[in-house]
């Protein structure tokens, strides 16, 4: 059985009511309950933390590599543009992770184009609603069973 963390930054607990033209109509429990189907069906554990503070999410980061987490889904949010500290976070875990965005940050304002984990994910999602959290986790479950 293997690990995945789902992390998710700031603002997403308000998910659903937030902006719901945007970021969905779906709330993030919605969201974290269908991942945690998902992985217990094919006998892997899923973990989640939503946070709207940086430093909870470095020091999960933190945690997660002591308890053996074997894959990470980030939605960063909005630290996604902004934290070089959790990048830095992420890289010293050594633990693969894909950067999932509910909109296409590309499609936005500028300041969202940038991400301080792009280069360093094995793979970006940005712009398929809460799918995009569906679709990482899969990638992470064949990841998973390529390694194993
Ligand atoms: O689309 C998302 O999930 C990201 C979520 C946020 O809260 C924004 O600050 C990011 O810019 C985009």
């Amino acid at each position: 059985m293997s690990t995945i963390l789902v992390l998710h930054g700031p603002n997403l607990n308000m998910l659903g009511t937030r902006e719901p033209e945007v970021y969905g109509h779906e709330s993030l429990a919605d969201i974290d309950d269908r991942l945690h189907q998902k992985a217990a069906q094919v006998g892997h554990h899923l973990l989640h933390l939503q946070s709207n503070a940086e430093y909870e999410l470095i020091e999960r980061i933190h945690e997660a590599r002591s308890e053996g987490v074997d894959f990470i889904i980030f939605n960063p949010a909005a630290f996604t543009h902004t934290s070089v500290a959790l990048r830095d976070a992420i890289l010293a875990s050594g633990i693969p992770f894909i950067e999932v965005h509910l909109s296409n940050v590309h499609a936005r304002e500028a300041f969202r184009h940038h991400s301080y984990f792009s280069d360093i994910a094995d793979g970006v999602i940005c712009g398929l609603g809460s799918l995009g959290y569906d679709l990482a986790l899969e990638a992470a479950l064949q990841r998973i069973h390529r390694e194993n």
